[in-house]
């Protein structure tokens, strides 16, 4: 049986060929962004277990992290590299199967809690990514596919166990803007602790009770699916778009290719060894009612070795009601945001086409606009 050409037959799409919303990957306005050039560095330990005044500069400086650039890495996590790598090569053998394997996964719809597809979502995309996805309903019940049979195993149960509890960790922190702890629970829309946060390593499972997905993406490179070679190194993998949960935790398998936009500059992203990084959502640019901004990236592709990353999304339970806190909300300034269910949004997003930070102005209170004499 032949491995599955997750690629669809039409051209690839490539620089300079890209039309539409998103401009071709230019080579010459792309700053190469570690942490040396100001990538916001999390410690994640510090965060939890730090002497008091330690802990407190952390929570201050992932605040600041989450507004200036809702974007940020973070180190010492705790989350074993092992279990990051065999989850990578369980994810790349579920990518290999022969199509049938997971034929029932192929045509699934948005909200269904296991998708395999092509590129954004191929339905609506009109255009080629290099990119082939596994999008999983992942936390408190973790939805796979039942082969590889790996999948399913408690490595890739833990992992998912594991950012989700690291990722609702410092989503809860992240809403030190919040005056009280029950505000910052009610605007999260999850479960309060059952732990003290020391305890996390070990209760990672009960720990917080966000919802989660998550997703793992192969980005294979066009040079090495053409016969003709490419006239450009770099194509797209996903186009500029903000994420519709809460906060997105990342880890990538050591080649780089996630973009992100600061300040109207493009920069590319170059992770500490072992770092994961996070990229600021929807959900939190909402509840902070603009105040924490979530950040606009992408993906390019481009040579080999083929780009893993795999992707935990911590989010409010999809029936939860998301809207601007009211004590963010400053005198005199009105609410940028409605409420909306969590569900009907990501649904939203989901559906369409990527759009930058289109999907926002799915939640976003329309104002009047006078009329010009
Ligand atoms: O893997 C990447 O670089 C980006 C993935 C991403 O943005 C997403 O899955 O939403
Ligand atoms: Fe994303």
């Amino acid at each position: 049986m032949a491995e599955t050409p997750l690629h669809h037959s039409a051209d690839p799409f490539l620089d300079g060929e890209h039309s539409g919303h998103d401009p071709a990957v230019p080579s010459s306005d792309i700053s190469t962004c570690g942490p040396d050039d100001g990538i916001p560095v999390v410690d994640f330990d510090i965060l939890v277990n730090g002497a008091a005044d330690r802990r407190a500069k952390a929570i201050r400086d992932l605040g600041r992290a989450c507004e200036d650039w809702g974007f940020f890495m973070v180190i010492n996590h705790g989350v074993p590299e092992e279990l990051k790598e065999a989850a990578m090569e369980t994810f790349m053998e579920l990518f290999s199967l022969p199509e049938e394997e997971k034929a029932e996964y192929l045509e699934a719809e948005p909200m269904d809690p296991i998708r395999i597809g092509t590129g954004f979502f191929s339905v609506a995309d009109g255009v080629r990514y290099w990119r082939d996805y596994l999008k999983m309903f992942a936390h408190p019940e973790l939805h796979c596919p039942a082969k590889p049979p790996k999948l399913s195993s408690s490595r890739c149960f833990y992992l998912s166990a594991f950012t989700a509890a690291a990722g609702a960790t410092i989503a809860w922190l992240s809403g030190t803007l919040l005056q009280s702890t029950r505000r910052r629970r009610e605007a999260c829309c999850w479960c309060s602790p059952r732990q003290s946060p020391r305890a996390w390593a070990s209760t990672a499972v009960e720990f917080w009770r966000p919802w989660t997905s998550s997703r793992a993406s192969r980005f294979s490179s066009p040079n090495i699916t053409r016969r003709t070679p490419v006239r450009a190194a770099r194509a797209w993998g996903l186009p500029a778009h903000s994420d519709h949960g809460f906060l997105t935790l990342l880890f990538q398998n050591g080649v780089d290719g996630l973009q992100v936009e600061r300040d109207g500059r493009w920069r590319f992203a170059k992770p500490l060894p072992g770092a994961f990084f996070v990229i600021a959502g929807d959900q939190l640019e909402i509840v902070s009612n603009g105040r924490y901004r979530g950040a606009l990236h992408r993906a390019v592709v481009g040579g080999e070795p083929a780009r893993m990353s795999v992707v935990s999304m911590i989010s409010p339970c999809l029936d939860a009601v998301v809207e601007p806190v009211p004590e963010l909300v400053p005198d005199g300034r009105g609410l940028e945001f409605r409420g909306v269910r969590y569900r009907d949004y990501m649904e939203h997003q989901q559906s369409n086409k990527l759009d930058g930070k289109g999907a926002l102005d799915f939640a976003r209170v329309q104002r009047d606009i006078a009329p010009e004499n």
